[in-house]
């Protein structure tokens, strides 16, 4: 047994099942667990017959890093149903380059820039219609529906040309944000299921998700999921010219025959829609929520938001200039640290040969992985971990380690070949959602509101 030397719970060398008892019957206990078994077995733990999971920072760096060609966990990325053809769930780093470099020249600085206007758009309706609710009305808003709504009708404007406009959907009740939780539950599930690409095993998968106990959670998923078929091929011929349309080379055109297969678009389209919706939401709801509950901070804020205000003669302010705001900037990146992006190891496969990671040997093929809490929670780089604390960000007193407090270490869009290409419209969009939601409502907490 090659991974024989790393320390790790008897069962788990068995069985992934191990791992599966805390994702479906714990319901996501997993990332707890493993602070459990961390603290048992050390640095490395051995938590599946072919899977070790690391907890050092440094590790994270490595595995990560720019020039690591590990691919990615196929049966990680393969359980995400009909949506497996996309740049996202690629194994391969050098295969979803191809499709990277497609997409990314729509997600660049410049491109967010200049289509900062249909952000600030789906921002301003947002605030207005935030504006009917309040304690004169009675009746408090639902930020869980409202902030992923606006980030939804944003990407979908700016990726499909046409907002899906939730917005104006009454109290943000729709489709898209009441499915969260079958759509996860239904990954975690099929995780553990058997490859369903062969026939037999196929057809047992498909026993087990028709008639076992998460039989109403799976056909709630399909049934979104053919729902959100129809509305995207709705505007497939849309998707297409605009594609189609731009300046491209003969190689670049090949290469889009490909990626504008249907199949492939739709999944690319599901998948961009996951990545670029509940990411931004959750880092902007987690900055709500703290800033909030800490009186300090808000006036801060608020301070510097109304300076700012005011020294551009109370005109709106634009993502370049918000950017230049110490104080909003390092809420954001508070909020994003505490938020931690992706929290499940984002599993990669050990190759073409042997990896020396942390000073030891790992074999070829075995699956590897950090999550980003283990590094965002590391008391030694950010002192005191579970505190939000916007002047981590800002402390410049010399002679202090390096490592401490790092933006190296603000871990949330990943590392290396397979990191986030949407960080730059992310970045635009927590500035002008946080900037001005501050700036232009005053919130109320409900009197019942735990912010814990
Ligand atoms: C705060 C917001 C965001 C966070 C924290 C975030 C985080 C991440 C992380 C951690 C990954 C790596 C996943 C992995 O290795 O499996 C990733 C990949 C990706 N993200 Fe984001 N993301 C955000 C916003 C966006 C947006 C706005 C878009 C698109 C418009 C986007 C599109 C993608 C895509 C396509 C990938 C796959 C890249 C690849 O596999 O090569 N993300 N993101």
């Amino acid at each position: 047994d090659p991974l024989n030397k790393f320390p790790g719970p008897f069962i788990a060398r068995w069985t992934t099942l191990y791992r599966g008892y805390y994702d479906l019957v714990k319901k996501g206990g997993w990332l707890k667990h493993l602070e459990v078994l961390h603290r048992m077995y050390g640095p490395i733990v051995r938590v599946g017959p072919n899977e070790l999971h690391f907890n050092d920072p440094r590790a994270y760096g490595e595995i990560y890093s720019l020039g690591s060609c590990f691919h990615k966990d196929p049966v990680l990325y393969g359980s995400f149903g009909n949506t497996v053809d996309s740049v996202f769930t690629t194994p391969d780093p050098q295969d979803a380059a191809v499709f990277r470099n497609i997409l990314a020249p729509y997600l660049s600085r410049r491109a967010v820039i200049k289509r900062e206007h249909i952000i600030r758009d789906k921002v301003e309706k947002l605030i207005s219609s935030l504006e009917s609710y309040g304690p004169e009305t009675g009746s408090p808003a639902n930020l869980d529906h409202a902030i992923p709504s606006t980030a939804l009708d944003i990407l979908t404007e700016l990726m499909f040309t046409r907002s899906f406009n939730m917005l104006s959907v009454p109290e943000f009740n729709h489709l898209f944000v009441r499915r969260e939780e079958p759509a996860l539950l239904n990954i975690w599930l099929t995780k553990y299921l058997p490859d369903s690409t062969t026939p037999v095993f196929g057809a047992l998968t498909r026993l087990v998700l028709a008639h076992g106990p998460f039989k109403g959670v799976v056909q709630a998923q399909i049934k979104l999921i053919r729902e959100e078929l129809d509305r995207t091929l709705e505007d497939f011929d849309l998707i297409q010219e605009q594609i189609i349309n731009r300046e491209n080379s003969k190689a670049t055109l090949g290469r889009l025959n490909t990626l504008l297969r249907p199949r492939r678009l739709i999944s690319e389209i599901i998948n961009l829609r996951f990545a670029g919706t509940d990411t931004i939401s959750n880092a902007c709801l987690v900055a709500l929520r703290y800033v909030l509950t800490r009186r300090e901070v808000l006036k801060r804020l608020l301070q510097e938001l109304d300076d700012a205000w005011t020294k551009n003669s109370d005109s709106d302010m634009t993502y370049e200039q918000l950017e230049k705001l110490p104080y909003l900037t390092a809420v954001i990146k508070e909020s994003l640290r505490l938020s931690h992006g992706v929290v499940s190891p984002k599993g990669r496969i050990v190759g073409p040969g042997d990896a020396i990671l942390l000073g030891e040997t790992i074999p070829a093929g075995t699956v590897i992985g950090i999550s980003s809490i283990f590094v965002h929670w590391n008391p030694r780089l950010f002192p005191e971990p579970k505190k939000f604390d916007p002047q981590r960000w800002l402390n410049t007193k010399p002679n202090v380690d390096p490592e401490v407090n790092s933006e190296k270490y603000l871990v949330n869009f990943s590392r290396g070949p397979r990191s986030c290409i949407g960080f730059n419209l992310a970045w635009c969009e927590l500035y002008l959602l946080l900037g001005y939601l501050f700036r232009k409502l005053e919130f109320v907490l409900p009197e019942e509101y735990d912010p814990e």
